[in-house]
């Protein structure tokens, strides 16, 4: 048993899980998505350099990608503060910060913004998808990899006295890479030893939650304690998301807030509306999974921000909760998804 046993781990320190409050269990407050960048349709490259104004808002909604300045939520941890001091406003408590190293995370930001707003920020230890790992973190063994997420929760990440509370979110690809499979052997090592919780990235093909759970389970991992993330564009058929739910692990609608046409990243994949994402929610709990539930909005460019126009991170609290309830699912589950889940799950062993 570690010292961090039951307790959860902010920025500012441990706590009691009991003062986390509405959790959202998957956003970034500062990273850079750059490497991402997906050049524009053909005929409209000039779109990617344009200033972002409100005539051009749409076509960076639906092309977020595409657009450089848009990867940079880095350059807007004043919005975000703004943004905080909103979500504290509306009933928020917590955020889970998930920016891992590959996407610059900046975890002295994540103090900053968590002293001067009030909100529990929980860090993210880890590493991002292959694309992102250094060609150091591609030759590093297991237990090396199992070493650096240790001491990030213990001691401190990017050689601050920081400390990450959760890992994750650990980046898988589709087809996984072999450093990924490493550094997923190395979360469930690290996880055996401190009773920590763990949140997954999976590659965008139905089939990569269930290869990554069984990484994990080879390895030794908790997957009670495990949140496979980003459901809402990776499993979308009834029946294999119920087999997906039998494994264990958290089930996390994440993308709340984004509707495109063009999922730029995997286009087969319709990307869901809101009120589908809602849909899939009451249908896991109506399927009894009402303890397995989590919900965010996964900001990760910045024209989600209420700046540029977009939902912000009070979107869930302000409508989409309303909206649950006028669709039937009752406070009781609501406050699973957003309360005792997310508690539970950040809670040390
Ligand atoms: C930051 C991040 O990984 N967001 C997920 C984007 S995706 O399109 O759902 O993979």
């Amino acid at each position: 048993m570690s010292e961090l046993s039951g307790k959860v781990q902010t920025v500012l320190g441990v706590m009691d899980p009991r003062r986390l409050g509405r959790t959202l269990t998957h956003e970034h407050l500062t990273m850079s998505f750059a490497f991402c960048y997906t050049p524009p349709p053909p005929g409209q490259e000039a779109c990617s350099e344009m200033p972002m104004t409100m005539n051009n808002l749409y076509w960076l909604k639906q092309n977020p990608y595409s657009h450089r300045a848009n990867l940079l939520l880095n350059e807007e941890v004043e919005a975000v503060k703004g943004e905080l001091l909103h979500f504290k406003e509306v009933g928020g408590g917590t955020i889970v910060e998930n920016t891992t190293t590959g996407i610059c995370r900046d975890v002295k930001a994540l103090r900053r913004l968590s002293e001067e707003t009030g909100v529990h920020i929980i860090a993210g230890a880890g590493f991002y998808v292959a694309e992102t790992h250094s060609s150091e973190t591609r030759s590093t063994s297991v237990e090396k990899l199992t070493d650096i997420l240790v001491n990030e929760i213990l001691h401190g990440a990017d050689g601050t006295d920081i400390k990450c509370g959760v890992i994750g979110e650990i980046g898988c690809s589709w087809p996984m890479t072999e450093s990924e499979q490493k550094v997923l052997q190395a979360t469930a090592e690290a996880q055996t030893q401190l009773g920590c919780p763990v949140i997954i990235h999976p590659g965008r093909n139905s089939d990569s939650p269930f290869h990554i759970i069984r990484i994990l389970q080879e390895a030794g991992a908790d997957i009670s304690k495990t949140v496979m993330s980003h459901l809402d564009r990776t499993i979308l058929e009834r029946d294999k998301l119920l087999e997906f739910a039998k494994l264990g692990s958290y089930l996390e609608y994440d993308l709340f807030g984004m509707e495109l046409l063009n999922y730029a990243f995997c286009p087969v994949v319709d990307m869901p509306c809101d009120i589908e994402r809602i849909n899939w929610v009451r249908f896991l709990t109506d399927e009894g999974y009402g303890d397995n539930l989590l919900m965010a909005h996964d900001i990760h460019t910045k024209n989600r921000l209420t700046k540029y126009g977009g939902h912000g991170f009070s979107h869930i609290l302000t409508n989409i909760v309303p909206k649950m309830k006028q669709r039937g699912i009752p406070q009781s589950a609501i406050d699973k998804i957003l309360v005792e889940n997310p508690k539970r799950w950040l809670t040390f062993k």
